[in-house]
């Protein structure tokens, strides 16, 4: 049997220049929050004047005690969330250039939020079918391509139940980038999981970011995994929810496991819990003010 040539649909997305045109060797923003202030139908106020810039290619996590105000500015960050006041800009620009060429995002959530009627390849084809691309090699061949990267080759006919919560929070990541994004969201994916199984997926992510060129804001309560994936740590304090700090993880890439048992990840990790308990102290400051 002669097999037949597929082109893939999905090679690396077709890389944006990197640096910005001046040559100062800066990267370009992705996303540029100024100013940003959310205030709630009921009063609350989840973010006060909120400044972030995310560069291409960083790897981002958002950390700060529970009700800072991380998902909120994260689902502003996907335009999932209308600002009080303040702007931002994807790509130096409105939101309306969001699913152009090159400037794709995709949110994961911290549940897999499968369709459990579904089976895993019709799950992560999802984003396909709301696009109406139909069935044809190469939409078989982009699915293939994205189970074979999170490692389910082979469970693409199971039902999410008869996965671990690993596996489908894998299905869930594929699912994302089956839509070829090169901002990648994530609000907490992993906070439900064992640790090794944790801590198997933050390498599978480090991996998927490199290879893909993607920049990814991750939602996380957990200092290890925060210094152990990213760049930049950006810490928040709640009442109202800012940033407060924005540590640089300047430690080389790939990351092995080498790196979480280093007197350098030890060192940031302590940097990193330091800023969060003066972080968690201002909120219980204004807690007690308003009291
Ligand atoms: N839809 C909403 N309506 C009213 N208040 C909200 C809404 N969503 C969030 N809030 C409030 O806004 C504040 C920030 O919430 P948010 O979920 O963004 O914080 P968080 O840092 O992600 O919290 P956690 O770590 O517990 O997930 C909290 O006080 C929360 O109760």
């Amino acid at each position: 049997m002669t097999a037949t040539k597929v082109t893939p649909l999905n090679p690396a997305p077709e890389p944006e220049p990197a640096v910005d045109e001046a040559g100062a060797g800066a990267r370009r923003p992705v996303l540029e929050v100024d100013g940003v202030n959310k205030v709630y139908g009921n009063g609350t106020v989840a973010l006060k004047g909120a400044d972030l810039t995310v560069r291409q290619g960083e790897f981002v996590s958002l950390l700060g005690p529970s009700g800072c105000g991380k998902s909120t500015l994260l689902r502003i960050m996907a335009g999932l969330g209308e600002v009080s006041t303040g702007s931002v800009k994807w790509w130096e620009q409105d939101y309306n250039v969001v699913g152009s060429k090159g400037r794709k995002l995709a949110f994961v959530f911290q549940n897999a939020t499968l369709m459990p009627w579904a089976r895993v390849r019709k799950n992560v084809r999802l984003p396909l079918d709301l696009e109406h691309a139909g069935k044809s090699p190469e939409v078989d061949q982009k699915i293939d391509d994205a189970l074979d990267m999170v490692g389910l080759k082979g469970f693409d006919n199971s039902f999410p139940r008869e996965l671990s919560g690993g596996m489908q929070m894998r299905a869930s990541i594929a699912r994302a980038m089956i839509t070829e994004p090169n901002l990648l969201l994530m609000d907490e994916p992993f906070g439900a999981l064992d640790e090794m199984t944790r801590n198997k997926l933050n390498d599978d992510v480090l991996r998927l970011w490199k290879a893909k060129g993607w920049t990814i804001v991750f939602v996380t309560h957990s200092v290890y995994e925060a210094v152990y994936l990213s760049s930049r740590v950006v810490v928040m304090a709640a009442r109202p929810g800012r940033i407060v700090d924005d540590i640089a993880i300047d430690e080389p890439y790939p990351r092995s496991p080498d790196f979480r048992v280093s007197t350098e990840f030890a060192g940031y990790c302590r940097q990193v819990s330091q800023a969060l308990e003066r972080a968690s102290a201002m909120g219980e400051d204004r807690k007690e003010d308003q009291a």
